[in-house]
């Protein structure tokens, strides 16, 4: 299979006064094309450091980042993110917000074209109405619907998803859930998702990749195949109850708190 993301023995240290921190040490990961991965693990252990590395805002000491099989070796345009923090800029339009990536990454696309592009994300996340008001006459979940419409505006290959929804109250997450798979059923994406919520992850990914304490090597993988946009009614059968223990114990032996099978 061809994969659209390929991390092979990705190791990474951050330089610091007291010396090297290893932060990343043996990191496989590969997500095809269209594929959404979540990414679990201890806090602390590197996740968003991954994030960086698949964005070209880090280069590895050593290993590989490959996107569509070109090593990735400076910032790429082409990877849309959204944070916890939405980070919308209060003098600008929720419409005006949206388009900034396409002020600054090269589009073929006319000023109309750009507008209309932008109005249709924002009308495919309910925010139809809402494309003239300021950041801070909207919602928290408002606010972070709006950043996820501004990541994908310039139609990236990879969507990184660093705990968007960490901040929200559980109500407003799973709605955001739910407006994530309609996303990405209208507007394809191969995403990753990095977060500290289990239901989330199997909810949102057909791929859950749980990292080892730090420094963070690829401990489990496990696959949840699946066709189409998944029914939050998931969250509460038999099989996700099972795929959630296998997370959770998989996240105590990282956490140091299970000993791993021999
Ligand atoms: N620029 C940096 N310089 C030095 N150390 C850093 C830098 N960025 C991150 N670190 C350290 O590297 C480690 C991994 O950080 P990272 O943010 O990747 O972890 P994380 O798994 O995303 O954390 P969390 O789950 O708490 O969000 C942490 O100990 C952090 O303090």
């Amino acid at each position: 299979m061809t994969h659209l993301i390929e991390i092979t023995g990705v190791r990474h240290a951050y330089r610091t006064a007291k010396g090297p921190l290893p932060v990343l040490d043996g990191l496989d990961l590969a997500v095809p094309e269209g594929g959404f991965t979540a990414v679990v693990g201890p806090s602390g252990c590197g996740k968003s450091t991954l994030t960086k590395l698949v964005a070209g805002l880090l280069i590895p000491d050593h290993g590989e980042v490959r996107l569509h099989g070109s090593p990735v070796t400076s910032p790429r345009a082409t990877v849309g993110m959204a944070f916890q923090n939405p980070v919308l800029l209060e003098w600008r339009s929720i419409l005006k917000n949206v388009l900034l990536p396409l002020e600054i990454v090269p589009t073929d696309l006319s000023k109309s074209q750009q507008e209309d592009r932008a109005r249709h994300l924002l009308s495919l996340v309910g925010l139809e109405g809402f494309e003239d008001k300021r950041p801070s006459e909207l919602s928290g979940g408002m606010r972070q619907r709006a950043s996820l419409c501004r990541a994908l505006v310039h139609q990236p290959e990879v969507l990184i998803l660093d705990e968007p929804f960490g901040a929200l109250d559980a109500f407003t997450r799973e709605d955001l859930w739910q407006i994530m798979h309609q996303l990405k059923a209208k507007e394809p994406f191969t995403g990753v998702l990095i977060t500290h919520d289990l239901r989330e992850a199997i909810y949102l990914a057909d791929q859950v990749v749980v990292l080892s304490g730090r420094p963070a090597r690829t401990q489990y993988t496990l696959d949840l195949p699946q066709q189409g946009p998944r029914d939050i009614a998931h969250l509460y059968t038999a099989e996700a109850a099972e795929q959630l223990a296998i997370l959770r114990h998989q996240i105590e032996i990282a956490q140091g708190r299970t000993p791993a099978a021999a």
